[in-house]
């Protein structure tokens, strides 16, 4: 088929390709040809085109450029997807409509073993979902964040990967040599990271799975000598990590502040605390540093150093962050 092309010299291409993506004139459904010295880049209006490259417009065949067949061209419209290993998660109430975007999904050029849809809220004590398997059979992968590998089972443990950046950004200040306590750990996210800083970590939780993958992402990325994998309720182990906390994580943000007079009693003499909450957006860190004050004391001075919103959680409902200094008085 016959294409406006910009021809130019070889060695100009790059730049003039660069140029002409600049003025959103390149036209993208078709190939660039190279013939002999000169190079033929088709552009989609000739008007877009920089006035000094007009004069090189010719008419030429061009190949139409395969495009990826993404979930949406073949929708028409962009369904909400989340990518988790090699699953496919969505969040759709009409089951219908579900069942014709997991169909999407996996007929698209998206990598994807298992489609899920949402089929309850996060729940109980171990922070679990059920889901409803829309497309293949397993619910157990393997997700990749910030070059670390983590297996996991979605129907049996907890794990967000929409938290990535805002872990990254925990586990970046953690420097080596600390002693950090994970009180509510799941497969890892923290605890292995921070252990491939050089941290030796104790990473605690009441969901038995959750610990078995725990244990199986220390060693899968190289870190099973520097991580403490503990199954059972922070509250019973914390007598036996009195004080020997220089960082403590405390990643469960609907009921942290039941669990702040163990954070006190595994905090060494200067700890900081990454304190996760669920407020209302007119004050979203003022109940957590009061909470984290009033469990300090007179033992600890609690400096709030970051007051971060990680997301919004429910409309006016913010998911937040505190990172406190605790300073033994
Ligand atoms: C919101 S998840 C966070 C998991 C992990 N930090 C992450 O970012 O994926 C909270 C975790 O706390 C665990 N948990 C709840 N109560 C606990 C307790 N009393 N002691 C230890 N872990 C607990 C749950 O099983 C769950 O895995």
């Amino acid at each position: 088929m016959s294409v406006p092309c910009v021809a130019v010299e070889r060695e100009r291409g790059e730049a003039v390709r660069e140029r002409l993506a600049d003025a959103d004139a390149l036209d993208g459904d078709h190939e660039i040809a190279v013939d002999g010295d000169t190079i033929y880049i088709p552009v989609t209006d000739s008007e877009a085109v920089p006035v000094d490259l007009a004069p090189t417009i010719v008419e030429r065949d061009a190949a139409e450029r395969d495009r990826p067949r993404t979930p949406a061209a073949i929708l028409g419209y962009e369904p909400s997807l989340e990518r988790l290993g090699d699953i496919v998660i969505i969040d759709e109430d009409d089951d219908e409509r579900a069942r014709e975007i997991a169909e999407a999904v996996m007929a698209s050029d998206v990598p994807c073993e298992t489609v899920l849809n949402r089929a309850s809220p996060i729940e109980g004590e171990l922070r679990v979902r059920r889901w409803d398997v829309l497309a293949g059979d397993g619910t157990e992968t393997v997700h990749r964040e910030y070059g670390h590998e983590f297996a996991l089972d979605v129907a049996e443990v907890y794990f967000s990967p929409r938290l990535a950046t805002e872990r990254h950004r925990v586990i970046e200040q953690v420097a080596p040599e600390e002693t950090v306590v994970d009180m509510f750990a799941g497969v890892g996210p923290y605890a292995v990271p921070m252990a491939g800083r050089g941290a030796d970590v104790v990473a605690c939780d009441l969901n038995e799975r959750a610990v078995e993958y725990l244990r199986e992402n220390a060693e899968r990325n190289g870190v099973g000598d520097r991580v403490t994998a503990i199954a059972g309720d922070v509250r019973e182990v914390a007598d036996e990590y009195a004080g020997v906390a220089d960082r403590l994580v405390m990643n469960l943000p609907h009921s942290a502040d039941e669990f702040l007079d163990t954070a006190v009693r595994l905090a060494g003499d200067d700890c900081v605390v990454h304190y996760y909450d669920i407020q209302h957006e007119d004050d979203p860190f003022g109940p957590g540093a009061r909470a984290i004050r009033a469990a300090a004391g007179d033992t600890y001075d609690a400096t709030v150093e970051t007051e971060r919103v990680v997301r919004s959680y429910a409309p006016h409902e913010y998911n937040v962050c505190l990172d406190v200094r605790l300073t033994r008085a």
